[in-house]
C-alpha cells in the first residue's frame, strides 16, 4: 500500500526522481520548481536564495551555522558555494525532516560539507564548543521558529561563538517577521544592520532578509 507521504517527503522523491546526483544545482533548481508550481513549502527559495549566495561569496565563510534545516534546501544552496575545507552545522530538531534532509544533502554530494545536528537550537548551541569542536562562527542563517531569533543570538553571544566581522543572516524579517530580533540588533551597537527587501518565497507577498555584522 501506498504510505501517505508528508509533503516534505514528496519533495524528496521529486529530488530523486528528477534532479542529477551529486548536482546541487540542479537539486536547489528542482525543489524551487515543485515548490512553486506544486507545493509550496518554507525554503528560503530562489529570489532569497541569491540574495543568500552573494552575501556567501563577499563572506567567504569556513565555520557556518544554520537553524532550520528543514528539508535541506539552505543547506544544499549554502553547501555548493563552500570551499572544500569549510563545514556548515545544521540544527534541526525534528527528526523526520532531519532525515529528509540528510537524504537531500547526500543526494546533493555536499555530505562532507554539512553536519546535521538533531535537537532544539538552545540545547545544541551551547554545545557548539565542548562537543562539536566550534571556535567562533562566520557565518549564521537564521530560518527558525521566528520567536527564537533574539534567544538564539544572545546565546550566540554568550557562548562566545562570534567574533569581529562574524555575520548573522535572519530570514523573513517582514512575513511571519521577527519583530524582537530586528528591534535589538538595529539598537545594538555591536551590530551593523543591512535589509535586503524581497518576497516570500514562491510567493508576491512581501519579505526581507536581515544582515548584521558583529562588530565586537
Ligand atoms: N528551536 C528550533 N531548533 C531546531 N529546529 C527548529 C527550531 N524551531 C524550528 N525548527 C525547525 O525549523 C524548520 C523549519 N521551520 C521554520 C519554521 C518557522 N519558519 C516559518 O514559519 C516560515 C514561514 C514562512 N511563511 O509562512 O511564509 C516563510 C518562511 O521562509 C519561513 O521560514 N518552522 N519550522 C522545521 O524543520 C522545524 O522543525
Ligand atoms: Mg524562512
Amino acid at each position: 500500500f501506498i504510505m501517505a507521504q508528508s509533503k516534505e517527503e514528496r519533495i524528496l522523491n521529486f529530488v530523486l526522481q528528477n534532479a542529477i546526483k551529486g548536482d546541487p544545482q540542479s537539486v536547489v533548481d528542482t525543489i524551487d520548481k515543485y515548490c512553486s508550481q506544486k507545493e509550496w513549502a518554507m525554503n528560503v527559495g530562489d529570489e532569497k536564495g541569491l540574495i543568500l549566495d552573494k552575501i556567501l561569496e563577499e563572506t567567504k565563510p569556513s565555520a557556518l551555522l544554520e537553524l532550520g534545516t528543514y528539508c535541506g534546501y539552505s543547506a544544499v544552496r549554502i553547501a555548493r558555494l563552500l570551499k572544500p575545507s569549510a563545514c556548515l552545522l545544521t540544527i534541526e530538531f525534528n527528526p523526520d525532516f532531519a532525515a529528509i534532509a540528510k537524504q537531500m544533502i547526500e543526494f546533493a554530494g555536499v555530505q562532507d560539507k554539512v553536519k546535521i545536528l538533531e535537537g532544539p537550537s538552545e540545547t545544541i548551541i551551547p554545545q557548539l564548543k565542548k562537543k562539536h569542536e566550534v571556535d567562533t562562527l562566520d557565518f549564521v542563517f537564521l530560518d527558525h521558529w521566528k520567536d527564537r531569533y533574539l534567544p538564539d543570538t544572545i546565546l550566540l553571544l554568550e557562548h562566545g561563538l562570534l567574533r569581529k566581522g562574524s555575520v548573522i543572516l535572519a530570514d523573513n524579517v517582514v512575513c511571519p517577521g521577527a519583530p524582537d530580533f530586528i528591534k535589538y540588533i538595529r539598537n545594538n551597537n555591536s551590530f551593523e544592520c543591512t535589509n535586503y527587501p524581497s518576497h516570500v518565497e514562491y510567493m508576491k507577498v512581501k519579505d526581507a532578509m536581515e544582515k548584521a555584522v558583529f562588530l565586537g
